[in-house]
Protein backbone atom coordinates (compact mmCIF):
# COMPACT_ATOMS: atom_id res chain seq x y z
CA UNK A 1 0.00 0.00 0.00
CA UNK A 2 1.22 3.37 -0.46
CA UNK A 3 2.61 6.01 2.26
CA UNK A 4 -0.34 7.56 3.71
CA UNK A 5 1.51 9.22 6.31
CA UNK A 6 0.32 12.24 7.68
CA UNK A 7 -3.01 11.34 6.26
CA UNK A 8 -5.85 11.51 8.70
CA UNK A 9 -9.15 10.16 7.77
CA UNK A 10 -10.71 11.11 11.01
CA UNK A 11 -10.96 15.08 9.89
CA UNK A 12 -12.30 13.78 6.65
CA UNK A 13 -15.35 12.24 7.96
CA UNK A 14 -15.53 14.48 10.57
CA UNK A 15 -15.99 17.33 7.63
CA UNK A 16 -19.42 15.59 6.38
CA UNK A 17 -20.81 16.09 10.58
CA UNK A 18 -20.41 20.10 9.20
CA UNK A 19 -22.39 19.57 6.08
CA UNK A 20 -25.73 19.93 8.09
CA UNK A 21 -26.99 23.57 8.60
CA UNK A 22 -29.70 23.70 11.47
CA UNK A 23 -32.30 24.15 8.94
CA UNK A 24 -31.24 20.33 7.94
CA UNK A 25 -29.63 21.80 4.61
CA UNK A 26 -26.54 20.17 3.03
CA UNK A 27 -23.89 22.28 2.79
CA UNK A 28 -21.37 22.36 -0.98
CA UNK A 29 -18.57 23.47 0.45
CA UNK A 30 -17.74 20.72 3.28
CA UNK A 31 -19.29 17.78 0.85
CA UNK A 32 -17.13 18.90 -1.60
CA UNK A 33 -14.02 18.70 1.03
CA UNK A 34 -15.08 15.71 1.99
CA UNK A 35 -14.94 14.28 -1.29
CA UNK A 36 -11.62 16.05 -2.23
CA UNK A 37 -10.54 14.06 0.95
CA UNK A 38 -11.62 10.89 0.24
CA UNK A 39 -10.30 11.08 -3.38
CA UNK A 40 -6.49 11.81 -1.48
CA UNK A 41 -7.41 8.55 0.64
CA UNK A 42 -8.47 6.74 -2.82
CA UNK A 43 -4.90 7.65 -4.43
CA UNK A 44 -2.51 6.20 -1.97
CA UNK A 45 -4.17 2.82 -2.48
CA UNK A 46 -2.56 2.68 -5.85
CA UNK A 47 -2.63 3.74 -9.67
CA UNK A 48 -5.00 0.66 -9.88
CA UNK A 49 -8.11 3.20 -8.43
CA UNK A 50 -7.14 6.03 -10.65
CA UNK A 51 -9.58 5.60 -13.22
CA UNK A 52 -12.14 6.01 -10.09
CA UNK A 53 -9.88 9.38 -8.92
CA UNK A 54 -10.18 10.77 -12.06
CA UNK A 55 -13.93 10.40 -12.49
CA UNK A 56 -14.30 12.04 -8.54
CA UNK A 57 -12.17 14.27 -9.11
CA UNK A 58 -13.87 15.41 -12.81
CA UNK A 59 -17.17 15.77 -10.70
CA UNK A 60 -15.56 17.55 -8.03
CA UNK A 61 -14.22 19.85 -10.23
CA UNK A 62 -17.72 20.64 -11.79
CA UNK A 63 -18.97 21.55 -8.23
CA UNK A 64 -15.93 23.55 -7.39
CA UNK A 65 -16.63 25.40 -10.77
CA UNK A 66 -20.41 26.23 -9.80
CA UNK A 67 -19.06 27.67 -6.25
CA UNK A 68 -16.27 30.02 -7.78
CA UNK A 69 -18.67 30.71 -10.56
CA UNK A 70 -21.02 34.15 -11.34
CA UNK A 71 -24.46 31.95 -9.45
CA UNK A 72 -21.92 30.81 -6.37
CA UNK A 73 -24.77 31.73 -4.14
CA UNK A 74 -27.21 29.24 -5.46
CA UNK A 75 -24.89 26.60 -4.93
CA UNK A 76 -24.21 27.43 -1.03
CA UNK A 77 -26.54 24.09 -0.40
CA UNK A 78 -27.45 21.23 -2.52
CA UNK A 79 -31.02 22.47 -1.39
CA UNK A 80 -30.81 25.89 -3.02
CA UNK A 81 -28.89 24.20 -6.33
CA UNK A 82 -32.10 22.07 -6.95
CA UNK A 83 -34.23 25.17 -6.48
CA UNK A 84 -32.08 27.22 -8.93
CA UNK A 85 -31.30 24.78 -11.37
CA UNK A 86 -34.97 23.33 -11.91
CA UNK A 87 -36.18 26.47 -11.82
CA UNK A 88 -33.77 28.11 -14.11
CA UNK A 89 -34.24 24.56 -16.50
CA UNK A 90 -30.68 23.81 -16.07
CA UNK A 91 -31.30 20.36 -15.65
CA UNK A 92 -31.60 17.32 -18.52
CA UNK A 93 -34.38 15.59 -17.35
CA UNK A 94 -35.02 13.27 -19.59
CA UNK A 95 -32.07 12.84 -22.09
CA UNK A 96 -27.81 14.51 -21.31
CA UNK A 97 -28.33 17.00 -24.11
CA UNK A 98 -28.41 20.50 -23.20
CA UNK A 99 -26.83 20.55 -19.92
CA UNK A 100 -24.81 17.48 -19.72
CA UNK A 101 -23.04 18.44 -16.74
CA UNK A 102 -25.71 20.09 -14.13
CA UNK A 103 -24.88 20.44 -10.52
CA UNK A 104 -28.10 18.05 -9.67
CA UNK A 105 -26.68 15.24 -11.86
CA UNK A 106 -23.21 15.65 -11.35
CA UNK A 107 -24.16 15.82 -6.89
CA UNK A 108 -26.68 12.71 -7.85
CA UNK A 109 -23.44 10.42 -9.04
CA UNK A 110 -20.94 11.75 -5.52
CA UNK A 111 -24.38 11.05 -3.52
CA UNK A 112 -24.53 7.36 -5.12
CA UNK A 113 -21.12 7.20 -4.32
CA UNK A 114 -21.77 7.66 -0.53
CA UNK A 115 -23.98 5.15 -0.37
CA UNK A 116 -21.12 2.59 -1.68
CA UNK A 117 -19.12 4.77 0.86
CA UNK A 118 -21.59 4.17 4.08
CA UNK A 119 -22.09 0.18 3.21
CA UNK A 120 -18.68 -0.71 3.04
CA UNK A 121 -17.61 1.64 6.22
CA UNK A 122 -20.60 0.02 8.07
CA UNK A 123 -19.02 -3.72 6.70
CA UNK A 124 -15.62 -2.65 7.42
CA UNK A 125 -17.19 -1.58 11.39
CA UNK A 126 -18.90 -4.74 11.76
CA UNK A 127 -16.84 -7.64 10.17
CA UNK A 128 -14.74 -9.90 11.65
CA UNK A 129 -10.71 -9.37 11.76
CA UNK A 130 -9.92 -12.05 9.09
CA UNK A 131 -13.00 -10.95 6.59
CA UNK A 132 -11.78 -9.83 3.27
CA UNK A 133 -11.74 -6.37 2.51
CA UNK A 134 -12.22 -7.04 -1.10
CA UNK A 135 -15.18 -9.08 -0.60
CA UNK A 136 -17.07 -6.31 1.93
CA UNK A 137 -15.72 -3.67 -0.53
CA UNK A 138 -17.51 -5.68 -3.69
CA UNK A 139 -20.79 -6.44 -1.63
CA UNK A 140 -21.11 -3.11 -1.04
CA UNK A 141 -20.55 -2.11 -4.56
CA UNK A 142 -22.68 -4.40 -5.58
CA UNK A 143 -25.28 -3.81 -3.81
CA UNK A 144 -24.98 0.27 -4.35
CA UNK A 145 -23.25 2.19 -6.92
CA UNK A 146 -22.63 -1.16 -9.40
CA UNK A 147 -26.67 -0.67 -10.08
CA UNK A 148 -25.71 2.40 -11.82
CA UNK A 149 -22.85 1.44 -14.42
CA UNK A 150 -22.10 -0.27 -17.68
CA UNK A 151 -20.73 -3.94 -16.83
CA UNK A 152 -17.12 -2.75 -18.21
CA UNK A 153 -16.93 -0.49 -15.15
CA UNK A 154 -18.10 -3.46 -12.70
CA UNK A 155 -15.70 -5.35 -14.08
CA UNK A 156 -12.76 -3.12 -13.88
CA UNK A 157 -14.08 -2.19 -10.02
CA UNK A 158 -14.26 -5.44 -9.24
CA UNK A 159 -10.79 -6.44 -10.63
CA UNK A 160 -9.49 -3.32 -8.48
CA UNK A 161 -10.98 -4.43 -5.28
CA UNK A 162 -8.39 -7.39 -5.59
CA UNK A 163 -5.78 -4.99 -4.74
CA UNK A 164 -7.05 -4.16 -1.50
CA UNK A 165 -5.05 -4.69 1.56
CA UNK A 166 -6.48 -6.82 4.35
CA UNK A 167 -9.40 -5.50 7.10
CA UNK A 168 -6.09 -4.38 9.83
CA UNK A 169 -3.76 -3.22 7.25
CA UNK A 170 -6.50 -1.35 5.71
CA UNK A 171 -7.66 0.23 9.01
CA UNK A 172 -4.36 0.74 10.67
CA UNK A 173 -3.73 3.16 7.32
CA UNK A 174 -6.90 4.91 7.89
CA UNK A 175 -4.51 6.76 11.24
CA UNK A 176 -7.04 6.65 13.09
CA UNK A 177 -4.76 4.64 15.78
CA UNK A 178 -5.07 0.78 16.26
CA UNK A 179 -8.08 -0.97 14.25
CA UNK A 180 -9.86 -1.07 17.70
CA UNK A 181 -9.85 2.34 17.88
CA UNK A 182 -10.52 3.03 13.88
CA UNK A 183 -13.44 1.23 14.84
CA UNK A 184 -14.94 3.46 17.22
CA UNK A 185 -14.12 6.27 15.19
CA UNK A 186 -16.25 4.96 11.72
CA UNK A 187 -19.13 4.12 14.91
CA UNK A 188 -18.87 7.84 15.60
CA UNK A 189 -18.60 9.09 12.05
CA UNK A 190 -20.48 7.14 9.96
CA UNK A 191 -24.20 8.36 12.03
CA UNK A 192 -23.52 12.03 10.22
CA UNK A 193 -22.75 10.30 6.77
CA UNK A 194 -25.90 8.60 7.08
CA UNK A 195 -27.64 11.79 7.53
CA UNK A 196 -26.47 13.57 4.90
CA UNK A 197 -27.15 10.74 2.65
CA UNK A 198 -30.78 10.43 3.63
CA UNK A 199 -31.18 14.02 3.32
CA UNK A 200 -29.96 14.39 0.17
CA UNK A 201 -32.30 11.08 -0.89
CA UNK A 202 -34.89 12.53 0.16
CA UNK A 203 -34.22 15.76 -1.66
CA UNK A 204 -33.70 14.21 -4.66
CA UNK A 205 -36.83 11.74 -4.43
CA UNK A 206 -39.28 14.69 -3.76
CA UNK A 207 -37.86 16.46 -7.04
CA UNK A 208 -38.33 13.28 -8.72
CA UNK A 209 -34.55 13.87 -9.56
CA UNK A 210 -32.71 10.12 -8.80
CA UNK A 211 -32.70 8.95 -12.13
CA UNK A 212 -31.30 11.84 -13.82
CA UNK A 213 -29.34 10.78 -17.17
C1 LIG B 1 -12.30 3.76 5.54
C2 LIG B 1 -12.06 3.84 4.25
C3 LIG B 1 -12.33 4.99 3.52
C4 LIG B 1 -12.61 4.60 2.21
C5 LIG B 1 -12.11 5.61 1.32
C6 LIG B 1 -12.64 5.38 0.01
C7 LIG B 1 -12.24 6.45 -0.84
C8 LIG B 1 -13.19 6.56 -1.94
C9 LIG B 1 -12.97 7.74 -2.70
C10 LIG B 1 -13.65 8.00 -3.74
C11 LIG B 1 -14.75 7.11 -4.15
C12 LIG B 1 -14.98 7.10 -5.54
C13 LIG B 1 -16.13 7.89 -5.96
C14 LIG B 1 -16.46 7.46 -7.32
C15 LIG B 1 -17.53 8.30 -7.89
C16 LIG B 1 -18.16 7.54 -8.99
C17 LIG B 1 -19.26 8.31 -9.58
C18 LIG B 1 -19.85 7.48 -10.72
O1 LIG B 1 -20.64 6.60 -10.46
N1 LIG B 1 -19.44 7.76 -11.95
C19 LIG B 1 -19.86 6.97 -13.08
C20 LIG B 1 -21.05 7.62 -13.73
O2 LIG B 1 -20.72 8.93 -14.09
P1 LIG B 1 -21.27 9.52 -15.48
O3 LIG B 1 -20.62 8.71 -16.56
O4 LIG B 1 -22.74 9.35 -15.44
O5 LIG B 1 -20.81 10.96 -15.48
C21 LIG B 1 -18.69 6.80 -14.02
O6 LIG B 1 -19.07 6.13 -15.18
C22 LIG B 1 -17.65 6.06 -13.26
C23 LIG B 1 -16.46 5.88 -13.61
C24 LIG B 1 -15.39 5.33 -12.70
C25 LIG B 1 -15.65 4.10 -11.95
C26 LIG B 1 -16.31 4.23 -10.64
C27 LIG B 1 -16.18 2.97 -9.82
C28 LIG B 1 -16.60 3.26 -8.42
C29 LIG B 1 -16.06 2.33 -7.43
C30 LIG B 1 -16.17 2.95 -6.07
C31 LIG B 1 -15.32 2.33 -5.11
C32 LIG B 1 -13.95 2.93 -4.94
C33 LIG B 1 -13.00 1.96 -4.35
C34 LIG B 1 -12.41 2.38 -3.11
C35 LIG B 1 -11.65 1.37 -2.42
C36 LIG B 1 -11.54 1.58 -0.98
Amino acid sequence: MADVEGFCLKKVLVVFESCLTEKQEVLMDPYIEGWKGLVRFLNSLGTIFSFVSKDAVTKIQIMENFRSGGQQEKYLTVQSMVTYELASGLVDLKNRSEHPNSGCRTILRLHRALHWLQLFLEALRTSQEDSKTSVLCTDSYNASLANYHPWIIRKAATLAFCALPTRNTFLENMNLGSPEEAVDMLGEALPHICKVYEITEALYAKHKLLDLP
